[in-house]
């Protein structure tokens, strides 16, 4: 039996036919489709009545097609030789409840075809059935024939000869990914389990894609879950719910003492199950992909092997250290994140409705501003005055990650800025740790690994090549994604991965008709034209900053949507530091 030879290498000719059949439509008499399978697409040329016409489908529309079998229908004629399509239903193979009579191998194509017109995608199942010969089996190893060198012409392998290859070799076609999907339940309205179920584990089968589901079963499960678990026996992770559960996720890799195994070789999906969902659609928006529905982008990710590098923000509190993707935010946009917590059930509306309660009661917050411009260098880290724990010193591998006994007394298991006269570092990875004096709350924490930083602590001066404003604010909101939600586009230069984070400042004599105008641009980006603002608001691109608010005042400071303590709070860009799946 002639089979595709697979190779790696790109081929030059991408249009040369692999496999060519004629197959008819037997509800249209003299409607004949040759159908062709070539390097970039599967192509259906329909001739009829002396018309022919050519509709390509490209191979990163198709997702998955299996082999299947026409079932025995519910009262059985034996004189009934083509199946009524209106009663016709397939089986796989091995179920048993096949039907006999019927010959015929059954391949389906599931795609999900992109219309650049209308910027939509349209769910389309091809159906080619095999019945050239008599028997079902030649019929069957036919169709096996046409699915396996599509499934690896979809994994993205170049097929450059037709060769003769045993059939044997290609019945299996080994499916080496596995996913985790992380579910909260209690993101956005609370229907994360109905989305799962009716919208991703349909793409999931069609792509054949294997999957273990854990459902969150109370806060933090997420992060605890990646911290301990065996990561390394899946290929992604597929976080169904909001930017929370993300966070959870994204941090919880920081947790792991491979803390940078584990970001390399684990992409994380997004399926938008929560109120905000800024990344899933800061994904969607980067590979221009349509959002009329908003999770088969995420759905097309997960199944389509596609992933990029995307850059994460290291934060600093007074108390913690985080790892970010998508914002930091003082002022107004936290605010109204945080006090609409007790809307939650309105999904998205949360925000919208909040927003013109707080533009009523509009604040500002008294402090400092310092940022690093992103055309500036960050100076490598001066260590020389790092206190040590031993004086005798040693030549550091690329990577140090050190931990000692969990528990001891002397140990605050958080770095924070009061405990950098003791933190190790290292040129590639750190792993935090004082000899702080530690509270009860910080023995049990996890330790937080993850690439060390380059700034001067939060309680040292900053270097003069950063810039300082100093004055009152209604809002101070970082990002480093498109989109801060569904509806905010609130960076539309920023990209996955350019290494720089969009700062957006608002001064404090902004006025209620510039505010108004400022949160209705947000949905299209409007507000990020420089020109409109007379320096009011001012977005700026840097790469790293540092918030000093008057402690004397109460407000809110959010990292990716979550509530942190109101204080000094600095941000640095690490490039590329995760992968991300993309459609
Ligand atoms: N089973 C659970 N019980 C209680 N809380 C949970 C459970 N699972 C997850 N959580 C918490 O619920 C919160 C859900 O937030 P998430 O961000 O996913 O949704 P959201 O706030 O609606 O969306 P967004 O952040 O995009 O606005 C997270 O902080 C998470 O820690």
């Amino acid at each position: 039996m002639a089979v595709a030879a697979v190779e790696n290498k790109p081929d030059l000719n991408q249009n040369k036919t692999l496999l060519e059949e004629t197959f008819y439509v037997l509800t249209k008499k003299n409607s004949v489709f040759r159908v062709k399978l070539t390097n970039t697409g599967l192509s259906l040329i329909k001739e009829s009545e002396n018309q022919v016409k050519t509709q390509i489908i490209p191979i990163k529309d198709i997702i998955g097609c299996r082999c299947l079998r026409s079932k025995k229908p519910a009262s059985s004629c034996a004189c009934q030789s083509l199946p009524h399509t209106s009663s016709f239903k397939v089986v796989d193979e091995k179920s048993g409840e096949h039907d006999d009579t019927d010959v015929s191998a059954y391949l389906y194509i599931y795609s999900y075809i992109f219309h650049q017109n209308c910027s939509k995608r349209d769910r389309t199942t091809i159906t080619l059935r095999f019945r050239s010969f008599d028997k079902y089996e030649d019929n069957y190893k036919e169709a096996q024939r046409w699915r396996s060198v599509l499934k690896r012409l979809i994994r993205g392998e170049q097929i450059s000869q037709i060769n003769t290859v045993d059939y044997s070799t290609i019945n299996h076609i080994k499916e080496d990914r596995r996913l985790l999907v992380l579910l909260s339940p209690k993101s956005g309205s609370g229907k994360g389990r109905v989305l799962f179920q009716k919208k991703i584990v349909p793409i999931l089968q069609e792509a054949e894609v294997p999957y273990d589901l854990h459902i969150t079963k109370y806060a933090n499960y997420a992060r605890e879950f990646i911290r301990t678990c065996n990561l390394f026996q899946w290929t992604g992770v597929i976080v169904v719910g909001g930017d929370g559960i993300v966070f959870e996720v994204i941090n919880g890799m920081f947790e792991r003492w491979d803390w940078s195994e584990a970001l390399k070789h684990v992409a994380v999906g997004v399926v938008p199950g929560g109120s905000g969902n800024g990344l899933a659609r800061s994904i969607a928006y980067s590979c221009s992909e349509p959002y009329g529905s908003p999770t088969l982008p995420a759905a097309l990710a997960a199944v389509r092997n596609h992933n990029e590098p995307m850059d994460l923000v290291r934060v600093e509190t007074t108390t913690q250290i985080m790892f970010s993707f998508l914002s930091v935010g003082w002022g107004l946009l936290s605010d109204i994140d945080i006090e609409s917590e007790g809307l939650r059930v309105l999904g998205g509306q949360r925000f919208a409705l909040w927003s013109v309660a707080r533009l009523i009661g509009l604040r500002s917050y008294t402090g400092k501003v310092y940022y690093l411009p992103a055309d500036a260098t960050l100076p490598v880290q001066d260590c020389s005055n790092v206190t040590w724990e031993s004086n005798n010193k040693f030549e550091l591998p690329a990577e140090v990650h050190l931990e000692t006994q969990v528990g001891r007394q002397r140990l605050d298991s958080w770095y924070s800025a009061a405990s950098r006269r003791s933190t190790y570092f290292s040129t590639t990875g750190s792993s935090y740790q004082s000899t702080a004096e530690s509270s009860g709350d910080s023995i049990n924490k996890p330790r937080m690994y993850g690439p060390a930083s380059q700034l001067p602590c939060l309680t040292s001066p900053l270097p003069s090549s950063w810039k300082c404003m100093s004055g009152r604010f209604i809002m101070v909101h970082a990002s480093y994604q498109t989109h801060l939600g569904s509806d905010c586009l609130f960076a539309p230069s920023a990209k996955l991965n350019d290494g720089v984070i969009w700062l957006l400042i608002i001064h404090a004599n902004a006025s209620r008709s510039q505010m108004l105008q400022f949160l209705l641009g947000l949905s299209t980006g409007a507000h990020a034209n420089p020109n409109s603002w007379n320096g009011v608001i001012e977005l700026l691109p840097v790469r790293a900053f540092r918030i000093e608010p008057d402690l004397n005042e109460q407000g809110y400071m959010t990292v990716d949507g979550e509530h942190v303590e109101y204080g000094p709070i600095q941000a640095e860009v690490f490039p590329a530091l995760a992968r991300v799946m993309v459609p």
